[in-house]
């Protein structure tokens, strides 16, 4: 069990079309997991989708990372909020003042999703980073933009599985590590770098499993989750 009364697993529906997304999530019990919708469903479908998905009773991830000034994000987190998503997220490098007007603006709200920051790509290792000027190895930057995301008031974020220990060290107890770069070890890791099992991830302490392929790609998807959750601490 997660941190709630669901599994800890959230199912990416990675999916080209509105009608391969809800054939996956007509296969999920909402009680048992949650569902993220990312660029490429949410580009093709538009807010239809999340209505979709909530007539079916999940809790859905919005998974946009916007990375903008603070004003524009700010908007677009509190347009999220306006579609009932259970968690939106941001990029902490968009900065400490991006980060605090996005939770300042999700104040009013009764219920608001949970924000939270992504803070290096699960697909980036040290050699990506150095590409762009950052000469630090992944886990000392997302070390970095953790603490920098926690002080900001937020309420967690995405990082690799293999940096939940040292983000416990530096954040609250309280403060959610969703990981994606989730794979069993017989999964292709595709473009995955920084990643985990499914059970060494929840050993370490994730909050969160974000899983895509290795579900929704597989001869049967839900066998698939099920094995998946059955190997969960
Ligand atoms: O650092 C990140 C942030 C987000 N993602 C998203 O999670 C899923 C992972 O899918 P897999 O098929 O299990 O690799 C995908 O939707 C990404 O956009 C991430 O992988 N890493």
């Amino acid at each position: 069990m997660g941190i709630d009364n669901l599994s800890p697993v959230i199912v990416a529906l990675d999916y080209h079309s509105k009608a391969d997304a809800l054939v996956m999530a007509d296969k999920l019990d909402p009680s048992q997991c949650r569902v993220k919708v990312g660029k490429e469903l949410f580009t093709l479908c538009g807010p239809e989708i999340l209505e979709e998905l909530h007539k079916r009773d999940f809790e859905v991830f919005l998974d946009l990372k916007f990375h903008d000034i603070p004003n524009t994000t700010t908007k677009a987190v509190q347009a999220a909020a306006d579609l009932g998503v259970w968690m939106v997220n941001v990029h902490a490098s968009g900065g400490r003042r991006m980060m605090e007007s996005c939770r300042e603006g999700l104040e009013k709200y009764r219920t608001p999703p949970k924000l939270i920051a992504v803070t290096v790509l699960t697909s980036m290792e040290r050699q990506d980073l150095s590409d762009i000027g950052l000469d630090v190895e992944p886990m000392e930057h997302v070390k970095r933009l953790a603490k920098l995301t926690s002080d900001a008031g937020l309420d967690g974020v995405v990082c690799s599985a293999q940096e939940v220990t040292a983000i416990r060290e530096i954040c609250p107890e309280s403060f959610n590590l969703v990981t994606p770069g989730i794979r069993p070890m017989s999964a292709d890791r595709g473009d995955q770098k920084r990643v985990m099992t499914p059970e060494e991830a929840v050993s370490a302490g994730s909050d969160y499993l974000v899983i895509g392929r290795p579900i929704t790609q597989a001869q049967d998807p839900l066998k698939s989750l099920e094995e998946i959750v059955a190997t969960l601490p």
